[in-house]
């Protein structure tokens, strides 16, 4: 339903994206995820007719955006990252208004603009100006402004930002409800905003996708991060040794805990790829007089998956060639965590 074959946008001298190749098949969610600046922005403008890019094509149910950009604009649901609303319109003049410009049939049009009410839960506001509606009850007349056409394909970039948790959960549900019928790329930049909505995400980071495939299988190929915590009493340099010792054991790091007592230390054990060393490790600890109080398995989530491959090609910039020092892995963990929350504000 959606195909892009690689796609650049330049501004100026400045590549936003570059050879950016995903598709989305029909009653597909999508999430496109991506850091800040990552180019999620211009590639929904362009999928929408809204810029035209440097190089590549993009077809919308197999119409060319930018040559048969009326075609698409037709078979498309838009909601930019600052939804186009009219304050002094009310919510059901804005979206008659929006179904007379979308070319709905003069006899359709109020009962386009009732089911995109009711799906957007917009009943009690219907005859409120938008300049009164909060920020929450604006993002749902956006989103009923993008279906009330009853597009096949909605595009929707960062649809629950600025939103409060409860608003985020009524958007998402929403967006949810919408899926099957209608074929939907989001982007974003939240991580659980995929993993809770999307049956496929593509990560973009600095213009080029990174990764494409469903949260589940993008977790499970990240073999590094999954293994075991375990919490351990007495001698620490036995347990150690012990704990290396064990086959299907990579890496055992001593986790430094505060709240510990000092007899015990906790150890994060990461696994060889396919190995399931549970038992082995706990017939171990226990076998050397050591005291198992508390064990757990740990695996990669979205978030690793996301921080590993945004994170990964910084030490391929100028910068890191110049002062090639490689850090610890943490650290660049840190720093994408870091600019992953910033994105949240
Ligand atoms: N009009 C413009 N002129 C010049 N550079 C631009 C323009 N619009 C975007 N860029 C640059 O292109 C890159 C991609 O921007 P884009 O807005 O697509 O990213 P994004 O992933 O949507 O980011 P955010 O989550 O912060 O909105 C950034 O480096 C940005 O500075």
């Amino acid at each position: 339903m959606i195909e892009v074959e690689h796609l650049c946008k330049i501004y100026g001298s400045t590549p936003a994206i570059q050879d950016v190749t995903f598709t989305v098949e029909p009653g597909e969610i999508v999430g496109f995820l991506g850091p800040n600046g990552a180019g999620k922005t211009t590639t929904m403008r362009i999928l929408a007719g809204y810029l035209p890019a440097t190089s590549g094509t993009a077809r919308i149910a197999g119409y060319d955006v930018h040559s048969d950009s009326m075609a698409v604009r037709q078979r498309i649901g838009y909601l930019p990252e600052v939804p186009p609303l009219y304050p002094e319109m009310t919510v059901e003049g804005f979206l008659y208004f929006v179904t007379r410009i979308k070319g709905v049939a003069a006899g359709d049009r109020v009962a386009s603009v009732n089911s995109a009410i009711k799906r957007c839960n917009l009943e009690e506001k219907r005859k409120v100006a938008i300049r009164k509606l909060s920020k929450g009850f604006r993002q749902r007349v956006g989103i009923a402004q993008a279906i009330v056409h009853d597009p096949p394909v909605i595009i929707l970039d960062e649809p629950t930002v600025g939103l409060d948790p409860r608003q985020i959960i009524e958007i998402r549900k929403l967006i949810e409800s919408l899926a099957g019928s209608h074929t939907i790329i989001l982007s974003t930049h939240i991580l659980p905003e995929v993993s809770m909505t999307c049956s496929r995400v593509t990560i973009i980071n600095r213009g080029k996708i990174v990764a494409t495939n469903t949260p589940e299988n993008l977790e499970a190929s990240l073999a590094e991060g999954s293994g075991y915590e375990v919490e351990v009493e007495g001698d620490a340099a036995t347990a150690l040794a012990r704990l290396r010792a064990v086959p299907g054991v990579r890496l055992v790091e001593s986790m430094p805990m505060e709240h510990l007592p000092s007899s015990r230390a906790l150890y994060r054990i990461t696994s060889e790829t396919g190995a399931e060393p549970g038992r082995e490790i706990a017939a171990a600890l226990v076998s050397a007089g050591l005291g198992l109080c508390e064990m757990r398995r740990t695996r990669a989530t979205l978030e690793d998956v996301f921080l590993e491959l945004t994170t990964s090609e910084k030490m391929t910039t100028s910068e890191e060639q110049t002062h090639p020092q490689p850090r610890p892995v943490q650290q660049e963990r840190e720093i994408g965590r870091e600019a992953l929350e910033q994105g949240e504000k």
